[in-house]
């Protein structure tokens, strides 16, 4: 699309940065916080083709790789979703899973974010 002048970038991180503190705080165990690993959790990085983690998701909003909310909420399903396609439904990690992805949806909804386009700067 057209290019993004300097300034919107400049919101767009600011927004989605105050979006994804709050999905850390919601991550109380720290199991999105960093890339699952195939020590951890064998077999990963064969079930799972398209990896996604926290860290992972701030350092594309350092480096500008995503053009807007709805780029970033892509990467955030795709962490939950990996997490639930992984894991049995019986475990933490899918449990986790499931309640940070729904909490996620009603944080990213429409409203919340034309409310937060109103009082951002
Ligand atoms: C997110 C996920 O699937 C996950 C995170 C972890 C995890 C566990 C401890 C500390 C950090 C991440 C994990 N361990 C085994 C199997 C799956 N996982």
């Amino acid at each position: 699309g057209r290019p993004r002048k300097q300034e919107e970038h400049g919101v767009l991180r600011i927004c989605l940065k105050h979006i994804h503190k709050m999905l850390q705080k919601k991550d109380v165990n720290g199991f999105f916080a960093y890339p699952v690993n195939d020590m951890i959790a064998p077999g990963y990085s064969s079930i799972i083709l398209h990896p996604m983690d926290l860290s992972t998701m701030m350092s594309k909003i350092d480096s500008d790789q995503y053009r807007n909310v709805v780029e970033y909420k892509k990467d955030f399903v795709l962490m939950c979703n990996n997490a639930m396609t992984y894991n049995r439904p019986e475990t933490i990690y899918y449990r986790e899973a499931k309640k940070l992805l729904s909490s996620g949806m009603k944080l990213m909804s429409k409203e919340k974010l034309i409310n937060m386009k109103r009082t951002l700067p």
